[in-house]
């Protein structure tokens, strides 16, 4: 798919429209010309390598950057301008958050939600996160992933209608990557839309129901993560071991590769494993490309 309609008008329904999105520290053009569409209730994933213009893109859309050329509408404003109630309508879980505070985790959370007209009950949104049991710690007491789960418990708690995630999950344990993700999930469910950005290929494949590959300052690519750089019609690569060496054939039918295989060998076939590129070779492939 197109990643961008240039030319086309801002789209008034999507949560976040951006029309020729154009960013430059001094010489350097770190967003280059950006289209992008985010619809109302879809987990967006930005992806792409360090330097990109992720961050960049994203924090002009939270109203933190100026931009040098271009037209965004997140939530129907314009966010160089936005009011203090469009910025209550935005939860923001930032690259790097919470860490030094000497307030406890609870008094941030409930300092947070003071500026919410309605906010989630903080007590509820720790226990979302998994941190009621360091409640009554202090921010710089907690390990670097309880940090960072503390940074998404601040963002979530006013109940956003639009929630940016900037790498959410840098370290996490396995096990809190994948609370996390039930979590975002929960939150989909409830209606929020959400612009992740993420260098996990699995994380994205798992939340996001379209992706975005940006490199330098530009969209290349923008789909389902199933259907990404032209993955459900890449060959798939077929292997098995045959007279005790391994076999591997790339093929566009591996049916018909299987069903001659099953006329070969009378039982099962040994070691059969049939794969598609996953999400994470066509993104290598795509940013490899694009250098
Ligand atoms: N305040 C700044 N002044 C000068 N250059 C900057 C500034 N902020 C970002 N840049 C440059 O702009 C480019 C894009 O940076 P950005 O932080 O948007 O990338 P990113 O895609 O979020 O990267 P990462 O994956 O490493 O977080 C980088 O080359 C960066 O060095």
């Amino acid at each position: 798919m197109l990643p961008a309609q240039s030319g086309a008008p801002l789209d008034a329904d999507a949560a976040i429209s951006i029309r020729g999105l154009v960013k430059r520290y001094g010489d350097f053009v770190a967003v280059d010309g950006l289209d992008l569409d985010i619809r109302r209730g879809e987990i967006f994933a930005l992806l792409g390598p360090n330097g990109a213009g992720k961050t960049t893109t994203v924090e002009i859309c939270e109203g933190y950057r100026s931009r040098d050329a271009g037209e965004v509408r997140v939530l129907g404003e314009d966010p160089a301008d936005g009011a203090r109630s469009w910025k209550a309508q935005l939860g923001i879980v930032l690259q790097s958050g919470a860490g030094e505070s000497q307030l406890t985790t609870r008094e941030m959370l409930i300092a947070q939600a003071s500026y919410y007209a309605d906010p989630q009950d903080p007590d509820e949104v720790l226990e979302l996160v998994g941190l009621t049991e360091k409640a009554g710690v202090r921010g710089k007491a907690l390990s670097g992933g309880q940090r960072r789960r503390l940074d998404v418990a601040l963002g979530i708690v006013g109940r956003p209608t639009l929630l940016f995630l900037d790498e959410p999950t840098t370290g996490f344990d396995p096990e809190a990557r994948r609370q996390f993700w039930s979590l975002i999930r929960s939150l989909r469910e409830l209606g929020t839309t959400m612009l992740l950005t993420t260098h996990y290929l699995d994380e994205a494949e798992a939340l996001a129901d379209r992706v975005g590959v940006i490199t330098r300052g530009k969209l290349v690519e923008v789909a389902v993560p199933s259907l990404l750089g032209g993955r459900e019609t890449a060959p798939a690569v077929v292997s098995w071991t045959e007279d005790g060496a391994r076999r591997t054939e790339a093929t566009a039918t591996p049916t018909a590769l299987l069903r001659e295989l099953g006329t070969r060998f009378p039982g099962e076939i040994p070691d059969l494993a049939v794969a598609r590129p996953t999400l994470e070779d066509v993104y290598l492939q795509m940013i490899g490309e694009a250098r």
